[in-house]
């Protein structure tokens, strides 16, 4: 199968070489793995549930670092992930609103070097889809296409940069078993024409289908390394699932791992020699054997690779993010429906509960402004917060595929902050536009009006920024929606409306400081003059208010302002850091010495 570049780069070849891995609350996971990738081989990681196959895949792929032995990739470390290596995990990581061509233009756009045309990215886009016989869905969204075609869909996403190799876990899991041998039918085309492919599975029949099987026990050594028809042999049973029930039991054909790890040896020694392995990590146990004469990459594979491509810059990853996220959004009807609705029954609810004329001078109702002046701001922020909390939860597991081929955190929140805030700003002046026309609000000039809507949106802006946070921060969305109430509780009780600032214990302010919703109340009311209305107007009610709430509404709203500024900026780089852990999580970057 050519590839979708028309290249055909050498597969990545692996060795690893008596690996430990441990994961926290597990323990000690994989044990003393040796195993001998070569490029072009299409190898299946087999074991019982638990047994490591995940962490070992990982480890292949060079996202998990190894405590203990070493991964070399074309007998180097392992370089940073990039567009070379395809990793589909078992999550979705494709979005599912979009139909499948178009999801694909936009992966591709992420993953496909610099410069690349429109009509490359088309094309390759169509190649794929051709040889993974999914161009007769190409219209079809996402969410629509069957359990093996989304798979499918996946693996699509991951060969448009023409990979070196490509790592799978459970590719077959959920699939009939058509189709799941039609998937392994389509790997294998690609094993053959040079890609390196390993998967984990769970299917018997896999098993045989691979050029090699590496077998883990429970205790996450290797039972068995070899050739798939010699698997049953080895340990004297007729069936591959008796194969399972005799590892369960302890067996090891004797001298697997030994025949391994001395092919092993040389390659490992000379990386040592070259310093691509750490010295820490040698093996003194093994016997020195004769170096082959094989050339060994000294750093990443370097030699064998094409040269690296240009990542796409962090304003072509803006720029497409938030067109692709533009789009998810209005393909999304309850999202529609959300973002259009919930500020129209706001809105309503608003109308129906003030009377007209609070603002009046001659006849003003102090209480009434007050509380205007709060549930605007809340509304604002409600907006925001409910806006932000699904946006990235939803999809953590598409921003991880793709923040390892080369996506920027940076560029990826900017864009939900453009995607967003325009939505915002709309249902913002919605909001003060219905009210002013309803009387509402003062009648005042455009100045008021302006500090009005600016208060508003920095309001949004804040509580977005707070929702992008906690989204980020959770791990589902039925998380992120306890969340709601968890951030709205105290922005109510400690915004300063119904319990004025300067009437609250010495905690309860110091926790006001940090309510956005305070700092956007007292905004509002300055940019209305409430001071000056409770004070001068002809209300006996003002001065006791004025007394309660003393200097609240006394500075500039532009101070208030910065505040909330202030608290969107941190918010947003709480929600990159966040991010940034969370797609590391397990990956060392700088294996490279970088
Ligand atoms: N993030 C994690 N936190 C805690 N334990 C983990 C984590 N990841 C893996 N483990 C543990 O490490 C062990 C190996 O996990 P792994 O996912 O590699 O197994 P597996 O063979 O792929 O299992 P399965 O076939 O069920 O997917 C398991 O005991 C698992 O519970």
């Amino acid at each position: 199968m050519p590839t979708p570049t028309g290249l055909r780069p050498p597969g990545l070849r692996i060795h690893v070489r008596r690996l430990t891995q441990r994961v926290r609350g597990a323990g000690r996971v994989l044990r003393e793995v040796t195993v001998d990738i070569a490029p072009g081989q299409l190898v299946v990681i087999a074991g019982s549930s638990g047994a490591g196959k995940t962490v070992l895949l990982e480890s292949l792929a060079g996202l998990r670092a190894a405590d203990e032995g070493a991964v070399l990739h074309d007998g180097g470390r392992p370089g940073a992930p990039g567009p070379e290596f395809g990793f589909v995990p078992q999550e979705d990581i494709l979005h599912r609103d979009l139909p499948l061509h178009r999801t694909l233009v936009y992966a591709a756009g992420l993953r496909m070097p610099v410069g690349t045309s429109a009509a490359a990215v088309t094309a390759a886009v169509d190649r794929v889809l051709t040889s993974l016989g999914l161009s007769h869905r190409a219209g079809t969204p996402v969410r629509a296409l069957s359990g093996g075609e989304r798979k499918r869909a996946a693996v699509a996403a991951e060969l448009l940069t023409g990979p070196r190799a490509l790592f799978l876990d459970e590719p077959t899991s959920g699939l009939d078993p058509v189709t799941g041998a039609a998937l392994l039918r389509t790997l294998r085309s690609l094993a053959e024409d040079g890609t390196t492919v390993v998967l984990t599975t769970h299917v018997l029949a896999d098993l045989l289908r691979g050029d090699h099987v590496v077998f883990l026990s429970p205790e996450g050594e290797v039972a068995y390394a070899g050739e798939p028809g010699d698997l049953c042999g080895a340990f004297g049973v007729d069936t591959v699932e008796d194969v399972y029930g005799a590892v369960a039991e302890g067996a090891v054909p004797a001298g697997a791992v030994s025949e391994a790890a001395v092919s092993e040896r040389a390659v490992f020694e000379r990386a040592v020699s070259q310093g691509a392995v750490p010295e820490g990590t040698r093996d003194e146990s093994v016997p020195d054997e004769p170096v082959p004469e094989e050339p060994v990459v000294p750093r990443a594979g370097a030699a064998a690779r094409p040269v690296p491509r240009q990542r796409v810059g962090a304003v072509r990853q803006w720029s497409l993010l938030t067109r692709r996220g533009t789009a998810l959004l209005l393909h999304n009807r309850l999202s529609v429906a959300v973002l259009a609705g919930s500020p129209v029954m706001i809105v309503a609810m608003f109308a129906v509960l003030f009377r007209a004329g609070a603002f009046e001078p001659a006849d003003p109702d102090p209480g009434s402004t007050a509380m205007i002046m709060f549930w605007i701001a809340f509304g604002a922020f409600f907006f925001g917060l409910t806006y932000g909390l699904l946006q990235i939860c939803t999809e953590l597991p598409v921003l991880r595929r793709e923040w390892l081929a080369g996506l920027r955190i940076g560029p990826y929140v900017a864009s939900k902050l453009t995607i967003m805030l325009p939505v915002l700003a709309a249902a913002d002046a919605l909001l003060l536009a219905v009210l002013r026309a309803l009387d509402r609000l003062p009648a005042a000039g455009w100045d008021t009006c302006l500090s009005l809507f600016v208060s508003s949106v920095l309001a949004s802006a804040a509580a977005l920024a707070l929702g992008l946070l906690a989204s980020a921060a959770v791990t589902d969305p039925g998380q992120a929606t306890l969340m709601l109430p968890l951030l709205c509780f105290p922005q109510v009780l400690f915004s300063g409306a119904f319990v004025p600032v300067p009437r609250m214990t010495a905690a309860g302010e110091a926790i006001s400081w940090a309510m956005t919703n305070r700092w956007a109340f007292e905004a509002l009311g300055a940019g209305v003059g409430l001071e000056a209305l409770w004070r001068d107007g002809s209300s006996r009610l003002g001065p006791p208010l004025l007394d309660a709430y003393r200097d609240s509404f006394a500075g500039p709203a532009g101070h208030d302002w910065l505040i909330l500024t202030g608290f969107t900026l941190a918010f947003l780089a709480a929600t990159w850091a966040v991010l940034v852990r969370k797609c590391r999580g397990g990956v060392v970057r700088a294996r490279s010495g970088g």
